[in-house]
């Protein structure tokens, strides 16, 4: 078996201001008092990835899940530990946030697939496709700030699947979606599990994640606290 994803013993910490007022600042500057607080957002994670596994972050709101997809991604790097990635890895994190406002949904698409390390012939060849799925035909000349989250992701999200990544990384993705998208987009991972891709899942939709991934893994205060079968970290937050 390979490994995907390898993360061993990773930390990320954030610092907290505590600035009250104009006057606590200029105090605690003059007395040199340091304002910040250090928060550990995740300590000493540990998590094993195999190619081919599907595998669900679970956790309360400020667990640490978003941070450590991000970690995986690349776009923020530990304070601790180390992560490694095996293959071409394509996330949809923060939806939209690689999409540039003033550009229509056309350039946007270029842009993104290139991005995520799509040559221009291989998006040209890709193109009609990905906006077929993404249904949004009518709108793909407009530029996206005109876009509704909708319709962002529908966007993000074909772009994404259609680079064909190794890794595929995911954020609450099907949470803006409407229902009919939200079923093609499932229908479309189970494509990608079948394919033997690798893929990491962030969702509050326990039932959805449960039917998704055999493998949960749950966050508690930044450690992981359950890592399992997916029915059991479920039943782990339900308790
Ligand atoms: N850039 C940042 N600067 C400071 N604190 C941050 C930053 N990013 C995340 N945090 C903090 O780290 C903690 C974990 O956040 P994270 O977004 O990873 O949680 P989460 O499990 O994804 O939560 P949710 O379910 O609400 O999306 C939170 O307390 C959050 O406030």
């Amino acid at each position: 078996m390979t490994t995907s994803i390898e993360i061993a013993g990773v930390g990320k910490d954030f610092r907290l201001n505590h600035s009250r007022s104009l006057k606590d600042m200029v105090v605690s500057k003059v007395r040199k008092r340091d304002r910040h607080e250090t928060f550990q957002a995740l300590d000493d994670v540990s998590v094993q990835v195999q190619q081919g596994e599907s595998v669900a972050l679970l956790g309360l709101n400020g667990s640490g899940k978003s941070t450590l997809l991000k970690l995986i991604s690349g776009v923020m790097r530990p304070d601790r530990g180390s992560i490694r990635v095996r293959g071409r890895l394509a996330g949809l994190i923060e939806v939209g946030a690689g999409f540039h406002p003033d550009l229509t949904g056309r350039e946007n698409v270029f842009l993104n697939g290139a991005i995520l390390g799509m040559d221009e012939a291989t998006i040209r060849r890709r193109f009609d496709d990905i906006v077929a799925f993404s249904e949004i035909e009518k709108f793909i000349d407009t530029e996206v700030k005109f876009y509704s989250s909708g319709m962002f992701l529908r966007l993000a999200f074909s772009v994404c699947v259609y680079t064909e990544p190794e890794v595929f990384l995911v954020d609450e993705i099907l949470a803006v979606g409407d229902e009919p998208f939200q079923q093609k987009c499932l229908a479309r991972i189970r494509e990608i599990q079948d394919e033997g891709r690798t893929l990491v899942i962030v969702s509050h939709d326990l039932d959805m994640v449960q039917k998704i991934c055999e493998r949960g893994v749950v966050l508690e205060r930044g450690h992981v606290v359950y890592d399992g079968e997916s029915a059991g970290a479920v039943q782990q937050l339900r308790r």
